[in-house]
């Protein structure tokens, strides 16, 4: 049976004038070289990085991973969140398979940044979960915008993308800004005591499709 359905008509979108492509090296790292392009946002002066392996430029389903700073987990080790784990996965994913992007956006704290994100775990250590503690700063559960994600993508030529997540929202937010989101990769996470809490607040508060796995798991596969 034909489709009778109007063709889906993508509204136009101007080129941005808030991103600016300032830089780019290829640089050698433990996985393989990665392309690094640096886009400065005239609004807020924040400098975003895409981190790209391969051709990508009017490629469909790009694996690509849009990844929040985590400073206290992807610099100082902490172990209350899954960021450090989903980064080096995801940078896994795109070396092996020699193609991909990973977005590194300046959005510390789910966007309240580091100073707030420091004072939401001082509260959680009162025993607010992770947006309660947001709340009683007086902010939103997620702060974050994909607007800069998607401008990203589109200075790289990315027609669609094959989104390492287990965020929905951050699906619908991609795909909101005109990206379109091929299907999902589940990234896998690795519960321990100080995160376990934090994952399940994540799954149930918003959805996030989280397999739980205990570390002890990914060590007996691994060994
Ligand atoms: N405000 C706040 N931010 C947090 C907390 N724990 C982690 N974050 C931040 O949350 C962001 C995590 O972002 P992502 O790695 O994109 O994770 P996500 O939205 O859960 O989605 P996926 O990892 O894609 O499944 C980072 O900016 C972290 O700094 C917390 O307890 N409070
Ligand atoms: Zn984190």
């Amino acid at each position: 049976m034909s489709d009778t359905r109007p063709p889906q008509i993508l509204p136009a979108r101007k080129p941005s004038q808030h991103l600016e492509r300032y830089s780019e090296a290829d640089i050698p790292t433990e996985r393989g070289v990665l392309r690094t392009i640096v886009f400065k946002d005239r609004r807020t002066a924040r400098e975003h990085v895409a981190l790209v392996v391969g051709e990508v430029a009017g490629q469909e389903g790009v694996p690509t991973r849009v990844h929040s700073e985590c400073l206290t987990s992807e610099v100082f080790g902490s172990l209350k969140c899954d960021c450090r784990q989903q980064f080096d996965r995801a940078l896994d994913f795109i070396t092996q398979a020699g193609c991909g992007v990973v977005l590194y956006l300046r959005q510390e704290g789910r966007g309240i940044g580091l100073g707030n994100k420091i004072k939401a775990y001082a509260l959680q250590a009162k025993g607010y979960d992770t947006y309660e503690a947001n709340r009683q700063l007086g902010f939103q559960d997620d702060l974050r915008s994909y607007d800069v994600a998607a401008e990203m993508l589109r200075s790289l030529d990315v027609r669609s993308v094959d989104l390492m997540t287990n965020n929905p929202l951050k699906i619908a937010g991609l795909v909101e800004e005109g990206i379109p989101v091929r299907r999902r990769i589940p990234s896998r996470t690795e519960h321990n005591p100080h995160n376990v809490d934090y994952l399940k607040t994540k799954r149930e508060r918003t959805g996030h499709l989280i397999e739980l796995f205990a570390e002890e798991d990914t060590e007996a596969k691994v060994g």
